[in-house]
């Protein structure tokens, strides 16, 4: 990105309301991660069982700043004798920030019913409070709530600091309160940025609710939700603000999640947020996913046999073995399944933790080293695989599930990694018309409360675009599904990522993160020219498909306008069928590998972007009807604590 000015980096910051746990394990977690500072919340202090001196040494022992001491409530416009108790009240607390060493505090608008409407009067009083902050050597910085009982927007904030002209009085901005109002933001560019005290940052899922819900559940970090986070820190920074950049997300999730995992999200989101808004050291460009190159499993010497069984099935054949590890690569057209036995290796610790299981999947991307220099700018973790003499290494950085991501490229001479790495066993050539022709979609089953932490992952790392959420019926529960997807991908090309997450631990996605102590991938979608002919040839051969109801056809012969011919042709074949205004998809499922993952085959025509989510809770219910056949409910008391 090209910029004039120097490389600034502002200091990053964080809410103690935005984390779990006590206090100290919010600063501690805050720290962990590398945030410069937290905003501490009062009811954060009040529930202490310390002194706000103690609270000083613990931070300035893990090396935070206190950027900020917040809220001070109704405190602006009230009538006599009220005025006078808050300016005692103002007094108190900054005997507290004293203690704390911070020397800004947050003055909300006030929402009382009996606050005077007059501007003038709130400058007075703002004025009055910024003239005794100023004799102890503090500030005083105005946030219009966006439920605020007169003053909810930045604006009416920003004239009444004007009208105080106290230099201990100045603007403090907040993201959600102004993006939920769908407020114009662009005028924040023209305030003097010293006149800007502190900006908060949140996004938000769009949500049709009153502000006050919305702010106090369903805020989230910058990249994780729907608002123009990007666009208002652009205009803030246009004026020429320099203060730290604070997040400040009340979410019930993040509540009760581990505060490391979130601050290490919220550190993200600012450093990814910053770098749109074309401020500090930049990063470099995502990389272009083209595709994804393998799949590998781990899997034990039992476990290979059966799923290379399975896979045959499906028609892939045995391409290959590795140089030097209990490696064995399954081909088929484009796809590559790699099947990895290796002891004392990433996969067999997959395997000992979680089962047979998808322990790594590798995007082809246009330069592994761009793309590994972002992650790691983005605070992800890294991996490096012990290679062989000979071998090539491949740049590898970790899922927030653990699952492995590799980066691969053709090397300068335009060799794979095939070549390098494995003995490959000569192709007989007699593959199938309707062959598979690649990885259509690899989705995953998130761990409850990890969906924000995934999408920003991917949207941030790798350029990924979100799509929209679904919320898909389970016999057992409801399941909600958003997919995230390379920005270039078209059928035959691009990486597409469904994710998938359920609070009910009974459901396909809530069985599939307790059975296999994690989460992880749940299926691959393979895409193919023909997936009626596959199919008909792969049932044949013994493949599991799921046997589809036959009120299924019956219901979409009444939504889409199919011949009888073309519905008995679908209906004889097990095969889905969706239809948009851009194309028409066509698909089928396995049933579960050891009631974990499965397979799916999928034929796009025309330009058909989604997934057949309409047609996800057809495939969970048959899948728990199986289910149901083999481990019956009713047995459920006698049956192994695992199996539950
Ligand atoms: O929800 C609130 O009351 C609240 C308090 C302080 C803030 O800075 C804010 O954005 C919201
Ligand atoms: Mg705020």
């Amino acid at each position: 990105m090209p910029r004039s000015a120097p490389a600034f980096t502002f200091a990053k910051s964080i809410a103690t309301v935005s984390l779990s746990g006590t206090l100290p394990e919010k600063l501690e977690a805050a720290a962990a991660v590398g945030f410069d500072g937290v905003e501490i919340f009062e009811n954060d202090l009040l529930t202490f069982d310390g002194s706000p001196a103690d609270v000083r040494r613990i931070a300035e022992g893990l090396g935070l700043a206190i950027t900020i001491f917040q809220p001070f409530r109704d405190f602006e416009a009230m009538p006599d004798p009220i005025r006078a108790r808050n300016l005692d009240r103002a007094e108190r607390k900054f005997d507290v920030m004293q203690a704390l060493g911070t020397d800004l505090v947050l003055v909300c608008s006030n929402v009382q019913p009996h606050a005077i409407d007059d501007p003038a009067r709130a400058a007075a009083d703002l004025a009055e409070m910024a003239e005794r902050a100023h004799r102890r050597g503090l500030r005083v910085g105005y946030e219009a709530l966006a439920w605020g009982r007169h003053v909810n927007r930045w604006r009416q904030a920003w004239d009444i600091v004007n009208r105080a002209d106290h230099p201990a009085l100045g603007l403090i901005v907040d993201s959600f309160h102004t993006l939920s109002l769908g407020d114009d933001f662009s005028g924040l560019a023209d305030v003097p940025g010293e006149r800007i005290f502190f900006a908060q940052l949140a996004d938000a899922p769009k949500l049709s609710m009153d502000v006050l819900s919305w702010s106090r559940h369903f805020r989230n970090f910058p990249g994780q939700g729907q608002l123009p986070v990007t666009e208002f820190l652009t205009a803030v920074l246009a004026s020429g603000y320099r203060g730290p950049l604070s997040l400040e997300v009340f979410n019930d999730e993040f509540r009760s999640a581990p505060a490391r995992l979130t601050a290490l999200d919220g550190l993200r989101s600012l450093i990814h947020v910053e770098a749109e808004a074309g401020h500090g050291p930049g990063l470099p460009e995502p990389p272009v996913c083209d595709g994804v190159e393998f799949l590998e499993f781990a899997v034990d010497a039992a476990a290979h046999d059966k799923l290379a069984g399975l896979l045959g099935t499906l028609g892939f054949r045995h391409a290959g073995r590795h140089r030097s590890k209990a490696v064995d690569l399954y081909r088929q057209g484009g796809v590559n399944l790699v099947l990895n036995s290796e002891e004392d290796s990433a996969a067999s610790e997959h395997f000992q933790m979680h089962g047979p299981s998808v322990c790594a999947m590798a995007f082809r991307v246009d330069d592994s080293r761009r793309a590994i220099a972002r992650a790691e700018a983005l605070r992800c973790v890294l991996w490096r695989e012990r290679v062989g003499e000979g071998e090539r290494h491949i740049p590898a950085l970790r899922a927030p599930d653990g699952t492995l991501i590799h980066l691969v490229e053709n090397d300068a001479a335009g060799r794979s990694i095939w070549e390098d790495d494995f003995h490959l066993l000569p192709d007989d050539g007699a593959a199938s018309p309707a062959a598979l022709t690649g990885i259509d979609h690899v989705a995953q089953a998130l761990p409850f409360g990890r969906m924000d932490g995934f999408v920003l992952f991917y949207r941030a790392v790798f350029g990924f675009v979100p799509e929209t959420l679904w919320e898909l019926p389970d016999p057992y529960g409801l399941i909600r599904s958003r997919a995230l997807v390379s920005p270039n991908a078209e059928p035959g090309r691009g990486v597409r990522l469904p994710l998938n997450i359920s609070e009910s631990r009974r459901t396909a996605t809530g069985r599939f993160v307790g059975a296999t102590a994690g989460a992880g991938v749940h299926h691959i979608a393979f895409a193919s020219r023909d997936a009626g002919a596959l199919v008909e040839e792969r049932l044949a051969a013994g493949a599991p498909f799921l046997a589809i109801p036959a009120n299924y056809y019956d219901d979409l012969a009444v939504k889409h306008p199919l011949d009888d011919d073309a519905l008995a042709a679908l209906k004889r074949r097990e095969l889905l069928y969706d239809r948009d205004d851009h194309g028409a998809f066509l698909h089928a499922y396995t049933d579960s590998f050891e009631d974990r993952f499965f397979f799916e085959v999928v034929e796009r025509q025309g330009d058909y972007r989604q997934f057949g989510a309409v047609n996800a809770p057809v495939r969970m219910a048959v899948q728990a009807q199986l289910r149901e056949d083999r481990w019956p409910t009713r047995y459920l008391d006698q049956r192994h604590p695992d199996q539950q």
